[in-house]
């Protein structure tokens, strides 16, 4: 398998920590980060941890969505396992690895509100230039329109634990 090495493990985390001390001011303890698995977990778990080296120990859930099934195209927005814990009342920030259509940030943004958060933020390691119904709050990196893998994303299933951003086509 090739692929060319797009934004490298020092970067991600440089971007990382930028994007916490950015978001901090706007978060409190009460906030529920919500991670969308499967390919935000790596994400998720390194701004988690930068918010708390900026002193802000946030909630944590996740949902399950997957629209991409083994695929390079956003299909059938399936939710295969919501929220272990009620929002209502609560901000939110979604935490994913990648927006590209906006089809899945979109879904979440609106079963999280009608779950009652009060307020939605959405957080994203790489947005990739695609005109969308939804924008990220927060952005670690603006990628090319390429097929991205590694820091959680897959090809196929494989390849989320490369710990850089790289491009297959
Ligand atoms: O903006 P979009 O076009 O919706 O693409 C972004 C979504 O695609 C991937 O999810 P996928 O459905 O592949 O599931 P995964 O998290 O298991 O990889 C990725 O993790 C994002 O959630
Ligand atoms: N692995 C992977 N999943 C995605 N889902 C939406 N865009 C992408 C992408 O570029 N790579």
């Amino acid at each position: 398998m090739t692929y060319d090495i797009l934004l490298s493990e020092a970067d991600i985390a440089a971007r990382i920590d930028a994007m916490a001390r950015e978001m901090a001011p706007r978060l409190t303890e009460d906030t529920v980060g919500v991670c969308l698995l499967t390919g935000g977990i790596w994400f998720a778990a390194d701004l988690t941890r930068a918010l708390a080296r900026h002193g802000l120990g946030i909630g944590f859930d996740s949902m399950w969505l997957s629209s991409y099934g083994d695929g390079r195209q956003s299909g059938e927005m399936i939710l295969r396992a919501d929220l272990q814990r009620p929002v209502k009342g609560k901000q939110v920030l979604i935490m994913d690895d990648v927006l590209d259509t906006g089809a899945s940030l979109k879904f979440a943004r609106d079963h999280l509100l009608r779950a009652g958060a009060t307020e939605v933020l959405t957080a994203v390691m790489a947005s990739k230039p695609v005109t969308r119904q939804i924008e990220a709050d927060y952005v670690g990196w603006e990628a090319p329109k390429r097929y991205l893998v590694g820091y959680g994303l897959d090809d196929g299933g494989r390849l989320r634990g490369l710990p850089f951003i790289g491009a297959l086509d």
